[in-house]
């Protein structure tokens, strides 16, 4: 059975701000430093074998974090991006017009086609996300590998996973650091392939990892 461990990046400066972030970057504030720093001790001893994160400077910094712990190294694939949120990104939440709230609303309500403009859709996100996790599949045996990816686009992962519209992903609270894990399995009796073992573990960070756009 292949275990895979899913992080989201630490806090960063526009996740504090309250800034629609996408494929746009902000750098992590001193607490997602600290918050990747604890689940390098939660994970030092699980065996991770390969780091592979969003090309993303906030989870590459999240991403050199945890290798520091494991003593792996990183590789970057661009498959686990966050959603692409178009002409919203860098925007503060509480600043959209009413046409521009219901671009997002959209995602949150399910829509799999709609698209904020110039944005990507929850169903070309789903399908690039799975594309990723399959290639783990591709990994030497024995391998046991730790993404490092973002908010919406592991929710989707993960309620695709269970079967639910990739739209669900409003319905998971995945915080900054959190800890989710699927496993790839064969079984006569339970479902085989991909099955959710954990999804938004936050048990090991000191201070409550608050996100105001995922809530
Ligand atoms: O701001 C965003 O784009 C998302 O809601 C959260 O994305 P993040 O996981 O990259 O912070």
């Amino acid at each position: 059975m292949l275990q895979v461990y899913l992080v989201r990046h630490g806090e960063t400066q526009w996740n504090a701000e309250r800034r629609i972030q996408g494929q746009s970057d902000s750098p992590l504030t001193q607490k997602g430093e600290d918050q990747a720093k604890q689940v390098g001790d939660r994970v030092r001893s699980l065996g991770i074998t390969h780091i592979i994160t969003s090309d993303l400077g906030r989870t590459r910094r999240t991403a050199e974090i945890i290798a520091d712990a494991c003593g792996c190294e990183v590789i970057a694939d661009p498959r686990l991006r966050e959603l692409n949120m178009g002409v919203l990104e860098q925007r503060h939440i509480d600043t959209l017009t009413a046409e521009e709230e219901a671009w997002r609303r959209q995602l949150v309500n399910g829509t799999p086609d709609g698209r904020i403009p110039e944005g990507e859709s929850m169903q070309e996100l789903s399908e690039r996300m799975h594309s990723a996790l399959q290639s783990c599949l591709e990994l030497p045996p024995g391998s046991r590998p730790l993404l490092v990816s973002h908010g919406i686009a592991l929710g989707c992962l993960v309620s695709t996973i269970l079967g639910l519209p990739a739209y669900a992903e409003r319905r998971l609270r995945l915080r900054n650091c959190s800890i989710s894990r699927v496993d790839h399995q064969q079984s006569a009796w339970l479902a085989s392939g991909w099955v959710v073992e954990t999804a938004g573990d936050v048990s090991h960070l000191d201070a409550p990892a608050l996100d105001e756009l995922q809530r």
